[in-house]
């Protein structure tokens, strides 16, 4: 169950949960949108390629069968650690990766200090994270921000991923589709040469797809209000995204796309989420190397 936004609120540390004065989010806002610009945007898509694809290889091939979701947010929190942090070795990867899967359920959770509980792990979680940084080391603000930049990266683009894996799974026709737009990309790469920007621009289809699964999955909205807490709760307090159009078909996305404000998993506006095109990319080499490769059915 979703505690709601306002309850949540009274409950997290400011640092951690994102609730940032005005002048401070627009100077994160600010320092993400020179992070996010094109030049930028085109050195990701090569690092998103080859980890999509050690990733799969090392990941999926072996198995018969997958959990989706912990297994993409692998793949999100890998990239935001080398994007953001600038953390390139796996190992270094994964001794981060423990602490912070404790901070994200207790950031949502019943302040109940007892041990076990979700609130309790995510402060033990949070000492691992001041000691892996080391106190003097890194500026608390700094931390902060890598923070608030992991959160806002990874649990909403898993999630994305694994509505788009969920909808092709149940959609034969709709993967046929991807699959042919994916191939005519991949025909024209020779051997181990990466994705471009170019190339993620060519998606056209696989991205309505992709929209048309956030579009359709409540839950995914729900989660990335949460994981952008106190980022993003501007909007639900005037739409209720879950109601907008129902009916399913990615060609809505097409020509000048859908109505405005029926289609906003990225918010709309002034404070539109400035991650949408990190986003695309990020989804978008995932689903390219996975429908290349495989062949999906949905077990569960
Ligand atoms: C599928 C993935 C994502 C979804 C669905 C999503 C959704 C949203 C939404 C709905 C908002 C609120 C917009 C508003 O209030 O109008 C938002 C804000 C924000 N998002 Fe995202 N987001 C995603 C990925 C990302 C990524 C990858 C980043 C960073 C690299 C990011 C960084 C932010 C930030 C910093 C804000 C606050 C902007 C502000 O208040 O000025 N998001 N996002």
């Amino acid at each position: 169950m979703w505690l709601p936004s306002s309850l949540t609120k009274v409950l997290i540390d400011p640092e951690i949960r994102g609730d940032l004065p005005k002048q401070t989010r627009r100077r994160m806002r600010g320092y993400l949108l020179d992070f996010l610009k094109p030049e930028a945007l085109k050195h990701y898509v090569p690092v998103k390629d080859s980890v999509a694809k050690e990733h799969l290889m090392r990941d999926w091939f072996p198995n018969d069968q997958m959990r989706v979701f912990p297994s993409v947010k692998d793949y999100t929190f890998t990239l935001a650690c080398r994007n953001f942090m600038n953390i390139q070795n796996d190992q270094d990867v994964k001794k981060l990766c423990a602490p912070f899967a404790n901070i994200m359920p207790g950031l949502f959770s019943v302040p109940d200090q007892h041990p076990g509980t979700p609130f309790n792990t995510c402060g033990q979680g949070r000492e691992q994270d001041e000691e892996r940084s080391g106190n003097g080391r890194q500026r608390r603000g700094d931390r902060a921000q890598d923070n608030r930049l992991l959160v806002a990266s990874h649990e909403t683009t898993s999630t994305a991923i694994t509505m788009t894996v969920n909808y092709l799974a149940q959609f034969p026709h709709i993967y046929d589709q991807v699959y042919k737009e994916q191939q005519e990309i991949a025909k024209n790469k020779h051997d181990g040469e990466t994705l471009t920007l170019e190339d993620t621009q060519k998606m056209k289809y696989s991205w309505n797809v992709a929209c048309e699964s956030m579009r359709l999955s409540p839950r995914h909205r729900e989660h990335s209000e949460k994981q952008h807490s106190g980022l993003c709760t501007r909007l639900t307090r005037i739409l209720s995204t879950s109601r907008t159009q129902r009916s399913s078909d990615p060609m809505r996305f097409e020509g000048g796309g859908p109505v405005p404000f029926s289609f906003v998993p990225f918010g709309g506006g002034p404070r539109m989420c400035p991650g949408k095109e990190y986003a695309r990319i990020q989804i978008l080499t995932f689903i390219h190397n996975l429908v290349v490769r495989f062949r999906f059915e949905k077990v569960d």
